[in-house]
């Protein structure tokens, strides 16, 4: 396939090796809006930064061009990148966690959730720990799982950064230098804790996610996310 990295910064680099490695060619890689003609690649993957990536994202769609997105942050814009999607008949996966690992994680999240769900003497918690260049908080993937736990079990309705509240699933953001990304789920009751946790050792897993599911993308259409990749769940 020939790739286009829309961000060429550390998952960038990393997911150039890997898709060289994999046989693919790379023949775009920018840290800019713009100045390129994404119709030169077959898919672009778009790892780059949160004020960008919509724009980045549209782009592919008003030229049916296929992309991946692991970008975090520009969540709030994800319904509407879906609508233009749809109407430029484009093809779009975003994660906000491309590695095995973690996927596998969301299953036993999502498991526990549903065995909590009614057993009010426990209450959740969450800590995420990452590098200190990452701009947002709390990480995209702490936010998924937040999210499969609020649609599994009835006492949460929301979660909130840093905060402890009724109703609400506190998500504790560290930023501690070098790590890749770590992510801890706590069920407390007075009498015992059970805690499932993912840690990444490097950034490997994301980007062989990410060039796996570009290469799972390729010649379909439509919105799809890691679950389809992978098949599990
Ligand atoms: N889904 C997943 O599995 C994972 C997701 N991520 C997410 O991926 C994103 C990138 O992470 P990471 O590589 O560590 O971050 P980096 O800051 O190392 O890389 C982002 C790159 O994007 C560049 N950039 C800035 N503006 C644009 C633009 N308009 N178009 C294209 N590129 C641009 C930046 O350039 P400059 O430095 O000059 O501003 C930088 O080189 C983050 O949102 C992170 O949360 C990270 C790991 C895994
Ligand atoms: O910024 C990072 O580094 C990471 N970002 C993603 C997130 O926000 O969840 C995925 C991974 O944890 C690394």
């Amino acid at each position: 396939m020939k790739i286009a990295l829309l961000g060429y910064g550390r998952m960038g680099k990393i997911i150039e090796r890997v898709a060289l490695e994999r046989g693919h060619e790379i023949v775009i890689k920018t840290s800019e809006e713009g100045g390129y003609d994404i119709q030169d690649a077959d898919i672009a993957i778009d790892f780059s930064v949160p004020t960008a990536a919509f724009f980045n994202i549209v782009n592919c769609f008003k030229h049916q061009v296929p992309v991946v997105s692991g970008t975090t942050g520009w969540l709030h814009n994800y319904k509407k990148a879906l609508k233009i999607c749809e109407d430029e008949k484009g093809a779009f996966i975003y994660a906000s966690n491309f590695s095995l690992g973690v996927n596998i994680f969301f299953e036993l999240n999502s498991h526990l959730a549903k065995l909590m769900n009614g057993l009010k003497q426990y209450t959740v918690a969450m800590e995420e720990i990452h590098h200190t260049q990452k701009l947002d908080a709390p990480s995209g993937t702490a936010i998924t799982l937040a999210e499969s736990i609020i649609e599994k079990n009835d006492a949460y309705g929301n979660w909130k950064l840093n905060e402890a509240s009724i109703g609400n699933i506190p998500i504790h953001a560290k930023r501690i230098p070098d790590v890749p990304g770590t992510h801890a789920i706590t069920y407390n009751s007075p009498t015992d804790s059970i805690k499932i946790e993912h840690i990444a050792h490097n950034r490997e897993g994301f980007a062989l996610g990410a060039v796996i599911a570009a290469e799972w993308l390729l010649g379909k259409t439509g919105v799809y996310t890691m679950k389809d990749v992978l098949n599990i769940g």
